[in-house]
């Protein structure tokens, strides 16, 4: 047993389980009857009501077992069942119930029958367990309780806790208010208000504590756990709308998510960054080298979209702060719009639909040509120029391209040696080119002279990767026939006005930045870039970073994980494991990868160790980041 003044009083229902144990008996006794529905509705109004202290407890309970019409011999499945409804993070720190025994003690006013084998597998006797027993008639249905027991009266854990007399200092975890009055009737030292199943705001307001789980908990108490650092604690900013499936998903993973709608300017971003481990963006917000100065706590930056120029991947780097994006997640919606819009030029769909709108009917064929046949010159032979020479093709374009990397033809694309090449073969022109810098005005007075007269040009890849002015002058002279431009050189942080000397001019099509705006994509990249960011934070995995040295690391069990964040200069590798060696560490797993700038290495290491040994290595010189995962 673990020597310790403290005791620990923790409730069952929702606290230890996820679930009311007399909502699972009901479902059970109900199932397969009409009206369970609705006294399903009743009984969880009637708990409501008695955790909350509106009605008395025993009123709430002689009402609950009136209409549960239970048997006894539907006790060992409700048992069964309630086996697979532990709370999570109770379930993760068995090895804290097995360790400290002899100190907990249940308090409930659910009933042994069901309670006491469920907690036996946790170290927890029948001794310690407080709670209602069942009266039976004598065909075995339930009809009701023990009445002497003070846990079936109202405020019966205060009379409960008060004739254990226990020593040191009493600590109440639970749910609900009828936990919180044993500190209130000053018999417990503190309340802990747990939350990872149910957030009872009366409780919760009276706490001492709000605890989600019970890693907080232990956290806060130092005491051992399974997690070193609880989830919750880690806190996640999700900028630009990004779709809620991301909240989600990190929500339920049990990190503390703000969603913020529209993109943040540098200096509110300097202020907001601070105390914040996840920073998720899109295009739109600059993640600064002043941005990541500031930052105290940052850890992962998400990009929710493919490109990541916005973000300042050096100094992330530097300061070890791993970057994410998501390659592919959009790349077909992209594809799509782009063909869409070739059609629609080729077309002059837009100007005939125009007119109608303003009343009038011009039925032509003026400027109206198929695709089919015609030469699609696509500049970019990445992830959506591959996509789209493979859709071009299936509707009969003649497929040109053109990229500063070896790219292989798909199909029967023709591979341009120059983009002059490109340029003028071309009838349609469209850009998907990587968000590199030295893109800035890629196509400009020249290349545009090299195109075909009447050609189209399409860009969907970055704003500044085309001269607007000599655009907006070669449409107006109609040296090209019609463009589609979704990306400009300035771009708004959010809805509202906006100006481009592109509007009001024929056959142009104009979209605010939507080429990877659809419900799939954003929907995949809800999925895809969460994922990234819980395999950093929780198993240190970098692979598909985009600034840092890719690992993929073995899952482990039984050990503790350490990460180490180095700048690349000799000997810190060495002195790590000096470390280690002198607190006696044995090494199970390590691995190591670096880059011209850091080193990233990960220690499996498989036994408790001394808390010097986390000071000794982050006072490792060279030492940029430093972090313990379990
Ligand atoms: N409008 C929108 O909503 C979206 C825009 N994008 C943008 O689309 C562009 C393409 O994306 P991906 O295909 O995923 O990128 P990718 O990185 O897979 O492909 C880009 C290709 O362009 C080539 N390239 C770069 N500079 C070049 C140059 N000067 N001349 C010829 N080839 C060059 C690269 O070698 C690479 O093959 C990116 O700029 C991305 O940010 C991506 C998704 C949505
Ligand atoms: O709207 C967005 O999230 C940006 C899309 C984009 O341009 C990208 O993925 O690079």
């Amino acid at each position: 047993m673990v020597e310790t003044a403290r005791k620990y009083v923790f409730d069952f229902d929702s606290t230890l389980t996820s679930v009311e144990a007399l909502d699972v008996l009901a479902e059970m006794t109900l199932n397969g009857k009409s009206n369970k529905d609705a006294v399903l509705t009743e009984i969880q109004e009637i708990t409501n009501l008695g955790i909350d202290g509106d009605i008395s407890f025993t009123e709430s309970l002689e009402r609950r077992i009136q209409l549960l019409n239970a048997h006894k011999t539907d006790l060992p499945s409700l048992v069964t069942e309630l086996r697979q409804k532990i709370s999570k993070s109770i379930e993760e720190n068995k090895a804290f119930f097995e360790n400290y025994g002899d100190v907990i003690y249940v308090i409930s006013c659910g009933f042994k029958e069901f309670i006491d084998p469920i907690v036996a597998e946790y170290n927890i006797p029948s001794k310690r367990v407080y709670a209602n027993t069942f009266e039976f008639d004598d065909d075995g249905y339930i009809i009701g309780f023990d009445t002497a027991n003070v846990l079936s009266s109202h405020n019966g854990k205060i009379e409960c806790l008060k004739s254990l007399n226990l020593e040191g200092e009493v600590q109440v975890i639970g749910d609900g208010y009828s936990d919180y009055v044993m500190r209130e009737a000053g018999i417990a030292d503190k309340f802990f208000a747990y939350t990872e199943n149910v957030h009872r705001e009366k409780a919760a307001n009276n706490a001492d504590y709000i605890t989600p789980n019970l890693n907080e908990f232990l956290f806060v108490n130092d005491l051992p756990r399974k997690i070193s650092y609880p989830k919750n604690r880690i806190k996640i900013l999700l900028l630009e709308n990004v779709h809620p499936d991301a909240f989600d998903n990190l929500s339920e993973e049990g990190f503390s998510v703000e969603l913020v709608k529209h993109a943040i300017p540098e200096e509110e971003l300097v202020e907001r960054i601070k105390g914040v481990h996840v920073l998720g963006i899109r295009s739109k917000t600059q993640v600064t080298k002043k941005v990541l100065e500031a930052a105290d706590r940052l850890l992962v930056v998400g990009a929710f979209c493919i490109g990541t120029t916005q973000i300042d991947l050096e100094t992330a780097k530097k300061k070890g702060v791993v970057a994410f994006n998501a390659p592919y997640s959009n790349t077909r919606s992209v594809v799509e719009m782009a063909l869409g819009q070739i059609i629609m030029l080729k077309r002059s769909i837009f100007a005939r639909s125009t007119e109608i709108h303003n009343g009038k009917w011009f039925k032509t064929a003026l400027n109206s040509q198929e695709v089919r046949g015609k030469n699609l010159g696509i500049v970019g032979y990445g992830n959506i120029g591959k996509q789209l020479s493979v859709l071009a093709e299936a509707i009969g374009m003649r497929v040109y391209y053109y990229d500063v990397s070896d790219r292989l033809a798909l199909g029967n694309a023709t591979k341009c040696a120059t983009l002059e090449d490109l340029l003028s073969v071309s009838d349609v022109v469209t850009l998907h080119i990587d968000d590199n810098k030295a893109n800035k005005n890629f196509i400009g007075k020249r290349e545009i002279n090299q195109m075909r007269d009447g050609a189209i040009l399409i860009n969907l890849s970055r704003g500044f990767v085309v001269d607007i002015p000599t655009l907006v002058e070669a449409l107006k002279s109609g040296k090209l026939g019609g463009a589609a431009i979704d990306v400009y050189p300035e771009e708004p942080r959010s809805n509202g006005e906006f100006y481009t000397e592109l509007q009001g001019l024929d056959n142009v099509i104009l979209t605010p930045h939507i080429g990877g705006s659809t419900e799939e994509a954003q929907r995949d990249i809800a999925d895809f870039v969460p994922n990234k960011i819980m395999d950093y934070i929780n198993s240190g995995n970098t692979v598909d970073a985009v600034n840092f040295p890719n690992i993929r690391l073995p899952k482990q069990n039984n050990a503790h994980r350490f990460l180490h964040i180095h700048k690349n200069v000799p000997g810190v590798m060495a002195k790590i494991n000096e470390v280690l060696a002198k607190y006696e560490m044995n090494i199970t797993g390590q691995y190591l990868s670096t880059d011209s700038d850091v080193g990233y290495v990960i220690s499996d290491l498989d036994k408790e160790y001394n808390k010097d040994v986390i000071k000794a290595l982050k006072n490792v010189k060279n030492t940029i980041k430093f972090r313990v995962l379990y």
